[in-house]
């Protein structure tokens, strides 16, 4: 089954009234995220690996996964697209003040950030989400060029970042990904564009099926 960003987050506040905080959802779906990456890299202490994070809760996970991959040895990079005092949600900000406690990741605000990606293995897009709207601001409009001027194999968290996941139209950019790791359900327009999205993986992050009550069921 395939859903609407507006379903998505109806059923994200369903989930997070009963209990199933946003904070666990964004937990779950930066360990699979992780998980998927390890899984195609059994050695990741020798790779580079690049985590792009926009300032939303695309970003927080984000955010999880390169706390993930660090446990693996791998000493990601975070580049933060926007001042920490803009980080938009507590959710978000709790994961990025972990990986400030960290010395297994290297943290980068988002600055002089183009030659960041020379010699990357792996880059992961944690720029925008569903929550994408209008053209596409800087600095997330430089970084989706850079990330698309790379080589590295691409991850995307939820949605590459500038495809529209109701239409699966690409208003302005987008980043072009191997594999998108999309939360809950499909989203209604990614399978229209599989050219951005790469090999889709759907994956659950725990949200009751109850939550899915008054808007799917
Ligand atoms: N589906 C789930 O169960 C969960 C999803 N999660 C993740 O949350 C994002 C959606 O997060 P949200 O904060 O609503 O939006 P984004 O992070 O996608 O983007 C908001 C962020 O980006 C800025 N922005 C918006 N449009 C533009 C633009 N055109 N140019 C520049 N900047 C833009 C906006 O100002 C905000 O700062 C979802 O995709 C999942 O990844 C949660 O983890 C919980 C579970
Ligand atoms: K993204």
């Amino acid at each position: 089954m395939e859903i609407t960003v507006k379903q998505m987050m109806q059923i994200e506040e369903n989930g997070h009234q009963m209990g199933f905080f946003r904070k666990l959802m964004m937990e779950n779906a930066g360990a699979v995220t992780a998980r998927h990456i390890t899984e195609r890299y059994h050695d990741l202490t020798s790779k580079k690996i690049i985590v792009f994070a926009g300032l939303g809760n695309n970003g927080g996970d984000a955010f999880v996964v390169a706390r993930h991959l660090a446990a693996f040895g791998c000493t990601p990079t975070i580049i933060l697209l926007g001042h920490p005092d803009k980080i938009k949600t507590e959710e978000a900000r709790s994961n990025w003040k972990i990986l400030e406690k960290m010395n297994s990741v290297n943290l980068i605000l988002a600055s002089a950030i183009d030659t960041i990606t020379d010699g990357a293995d792996v880059i992961v897009d944690g720029i925008l989400g569903t929550g994408m709207s209008g053209k596409i601001r800087e600095p997330y409009s430089s970084a989706i060029d850079l990330i698309n001027q790379s080589n590295a194999f691409k991850f995307a968290v939820d949605v590459p970042s500038g495809l529209d996941p109701d239409t699966g139209i690409v208003n302005d950019k987008c980043v072009k990904v191997d594999i998108t790791i999309t939360f809950h359900k499909m989203k209604i327009g990614m399978p229209k564009n599989q050219d951005m999205c790469g090999k889709i993986i759907v994956e659950k992050i725990g949200i009751p099926p109850e939550a899915e009550i008054g808007v799917l069921l």
